[in-house]
């Protein structure tokens, strides 16, 4: 039972994500992650020695990653927290918030901090021992394309799973397009004055250039520049399919850090302590075989079940959307005007680091609902294994 589980209000941050392969290409996520985390609870004036307990969020492993959360805690000056992992692809965000709420909820910890930290840019090259392979050859995987590729339960790539979406719900190319630019359209909002919105949450990376020289990235990188001409001058990707690369995510670098505490600390350490934000439910479910984008529709009637809600009580709802048809079946499934969820943009069009994309998504539904005047947001995401998870907040 999730009682007394609350997220300050300012309680968080997004770095700015970087398309891979960018400037974070080189750095270990763990050891970035845990320098951003210390230098924003210096900025915000928080006590690292307050955390009794560290999430470390990460789904591409990073060298050292064995010592994880425990050693991002000592990175971050806070070498009493222990801590544990969490992989759990896209949904490794929420499931940490939830993990958090639970053990707040239960007493086992009074300050908790989600750090969500990877890097799908040059991810491992694992060699599997493989003694009895001809001649001892070694099992080789490519973390980030082997898995996109392939899910090795259906053996499935991620994009056929949202073209089986498409063609099932009967989505066409236009409606792709055009939902694609939409997406577009509301990321210019979080843009507009000087990029107001994001500054409400976003927290500037600082990145070495050399021995000497460290370079400061305050937005986001690598957000292609598109008009609905450009969309409809791509190629699908697939001969038959709706998704070009413009209505599809494209791997991104980023880290992003949320406190989970009881009311009492979130008051204290709120911006503005008449603005709680609890955490109320989360709902974690499967779809069937193949069909990933449908998943979030489960996990969201779950949520609502839990929480005692109905849709219509939700003011804010945001889903992850790696392709466009996520956004199409969400809005189809539960009867939503696909044009008035994720508004200042989702990971389609910034990028998606993995386990900071549903972070960003849950702190960009906590700063829009402010702006509301509070109610509910609910934040849900696809992950792999046609799974997906959902979570209630309660703002103001
Ligand atoms: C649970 C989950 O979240 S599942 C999701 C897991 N992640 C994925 O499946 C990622 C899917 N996407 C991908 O893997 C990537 O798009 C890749 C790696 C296949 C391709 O990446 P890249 O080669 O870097 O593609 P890039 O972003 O440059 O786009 C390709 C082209 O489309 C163009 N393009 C991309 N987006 C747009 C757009 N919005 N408008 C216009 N043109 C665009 C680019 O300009 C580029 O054009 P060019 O070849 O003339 O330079």
């Amino acid at each position: 039972m999730l009682n007394n589980a609350y997220i300050p209000y300012g309680g968080y941050y997004s770095s700015p994500f970087c398309k891979w392969m960018g400037s974070l290409a080189n750095i270990n996520s763990i050891e970035l992650g845990a320098a951003t985390s210390k230098r924003w609870f210096a900025a915000r004036d928080y006590d690292p020695t307050l955390i009794d307990y560290l999430y470390l969020g990460v789904s591409v492993g990073q060298k050292s990653i064995f010592y994880g959360a425990p050693w991002a805690a000592a990175m971050m000056s806070a070498p009493q927290a222990p801590g544990q992992n969490i992989t759990q692809a896209c949904a490794t965000a929420t499931t940490a918030v939830f993990n958090a709420a639970l053990a707040v909820s239960a007493g086992n910890f009074e300050t908790t901090y989600c750090l969500l930290a990877d890097r799908p840019s040059n991810g491992p090259h694992t060699i599997w021992p493989n003694p009895n392979g001809p001649g001892g050859e070694v099992i080789s995987e490519n973390w980030n394309m082997d898995n996109i590729a392939a899910d090795p339960a259906t053996g499935k790539d991620m994009l056929t799973t949202a073209e089986n979406v498409a063609r099932e719900h009967g989505f066409t190319r236009e409606q792709a397009d055009e939902l694609t630019l939409r997406r577009y359209e509301q990321y210019a909002d979080a843009l507009a004055d000087d990029r107001a919105f994001q500054k409400r949450y976003m927290f500037p990376l600082e990145v070495a250039v050399s021995r000497k020289e460290t370079r400061t990235i305050e937005a986001d990188e690598g957000v292609t520049a598109t008009s609905a001409e450009a969309l409809a001058r791509l190629r699908t990707v697939q001969p038959d399919g709706i998704h070009t690369f413009g209505a599809q995510t494209h791997p991104a670098d980023a880290n992003a850090g949320i406190v989970v505490t009881t009311r009492e600390r979130a008051e204290a350490m709120s911006s503005d302590p008449q603005m709680a934000v609890q955490v109320v439910a989360y709902g974690h479910a499967r779809t069937k075989p193949a069909h990933m984008p449908m998943a979030p529709v489960e996990s969201v009637k779950r949520a609502l079940n839990q929480a005692g809600l109905t849709l219509d009580q939700i003011k804010t709802v945001k889903n992850h959307s790696p392709f466009i048809a996520n956004d199409l079946h969400l809005a189809k499934a539960l009867g939503l005007d696909a044009h008035t969820f994720n508004n200042y943009g989702t990971s389609l069009v910034y990028g998606h680091p993995q386990a900071p994309t549903l972070a960003r998504l849950l702190i960009e539904a906590i700063e829009e609902t402010a702006i509301k005047g509070g109610g509910y947001a609910l934040v849900t995401g696809c992950a792999a294994g046609d799974s997906a998870a959902a979570l209630i907040v309660k703002v103001g």
